[in-house]
């Protein structure tokens, strides 16, 4: 995909934190963290994209860099080809921030933080209706209201419309969270673990729902999840791609029958040999060497899972790979992709 027909374009991104080095202050010192590390990822009309992986590893700052809500440290963002941050800094008038704000919705994992507890829910949907359309009357904006909070299955909607948040579960905070991100007509929702606090049993529902919402709203999803099984079945039912990140950067990216069936990462093996229900092989063997995470302010050298690594060789410790085209829409950073790469002569530094 081009970004001339994509809803968002990020190039060469990345996002630095440099934060107090506690202790190291007192010399001076300051500790960096990369959280995105030169991602490039384009987001078309009505796409899904999971990114997946472990705590830490920069899934939020990337999704909250795709939507204009975190300023990238390098590299460009792009909203249907306009610059987002140039729009910001208002030296785009092609575009106002305020528009590409509104085209660009996030959804929490704590809807109750997203909703104003003093206010009753018809107020919390009616606000941002009257401020992106203002030529909608007071009766037109409650049909919409009501119309959709029955979609979501809030009935009978006049009676949620009169409720508090505190007066609601989490489930259904969450549903009227996505009706009032929906209600703008946004291009694309960033749900960040949307799901996770929900009741297990809740969570297959409320993946339908925001799936079955998308197709009416020609929405494109960007889902973040820790948990893969999510993931999978999200990226399964949407037909969407699904991104495994690890230390900042995207290791392995694809559609799910390449990215679960055949992981070409040991990275995306490992995650899947630890979710349960999608390992289906008899190997006991936990594929990975370490279990900690390595500090994100001092990533090793080369490939950044090379410690972790199973099947790492030397060249792994001194080289970074590159993405690897492993066809069909599916890529790796990953050398063993290569068939011919040096890699394959490189001596193993995997200890027995
Ligand atoms: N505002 C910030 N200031 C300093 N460091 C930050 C900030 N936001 C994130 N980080 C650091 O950037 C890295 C990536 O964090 P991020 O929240 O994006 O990861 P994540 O994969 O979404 O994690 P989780 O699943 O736990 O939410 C982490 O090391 C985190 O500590």
């Amino acid at each position: 995909m081009s970004s001339d027909d994509s809803v968002l374009s990020v190039d060469d991104v990345s996002v630095k934190f440099t934060n107090s080095g506690g202790l190291l202050d007192m010399f001076g010192e300051k500790e960096t963290v990369r959280a995105v590390d030169g991602i490039s990822l384009d987001i078309g009309e009505n796409d899904v994209l999971t990114l997946i992986g472990e705590s830490g590893c920069g899934k939020s700052t990337l999704g909250k860099t795709l939507i204009g809500a975190q300023k990238p440290t390098s590299g460009s963002i792009t909203y249907r080809g306009q610059d987002i941050w140039e729009a910001k800094n208002g030296k785009n008038p092609a575009i106002s921030f305020s528009e590409i704000r509104r085209s660009l919705q996030i959804i929490h994992q704590d809807p109750g933080s997203a909703l104003n507890p003093n206010q009753r829910i018809l107020t919390s949907l009616m606000l941002p209706l009257k401020k992106w359309n203002p030529n909608l009357g007071n009766e037109e904006r409650k049909k919409r209201i009501y119309a959709l909070l029955e979609r979501v299955g809030l009935t009978p909607a006049e009676d949620f419309v009169q409720r508090f948040p505190h007066q609601l579960s989490g489930g259904e905070k969450q549903r009227v969270v996505l009706v009032r991100s929906l209600l703008l007509n946004p291009d694309v929702i960033l749900a960040d673990e949307a799901i996770s606090a929900l009741d297990v049993s809740l969570r297959v529902e409320m993946m339908d729902l925001m799936l079955e919402l998308q197709d009416l709203f020609d929405t494109s999803y960007i889902f973040i999840s820790h948990d893969l099984s999510n993931a999978r079945y999200i990226a399964e039912k949407s037909g969407g791609r699904i991104a495994v990140m690890y230390l900042g950067r995207i290791v392995e990216v694809g559609p799910i029958e390449q990215v679960i069936g055949d992981p070409q990462h040991p990275y995306t093996q490992a995650l899947k040999w630890a979710t349960p229900n999608l390992y289906g092989e008899e190997d006991d063997d936990l594929p990975i060497r370490k279990i900690d995470i390595p500090d994100p302010t001092n990533r090793p050298s080369g490939c950044h899972f090379h410690p972790r690594c199973p099947k790492a060789r030397e060249v792994c410790q001194r080289e970074d790979p590159g993405q690897f085209d492993a066809g069909d829409g599916h890529g790796a950073r990953c050398f063993r992709v290569d068939d011919t790469h040096e890699y394959w002569d490189s001596p193993s530094i995997v200890d027995d």
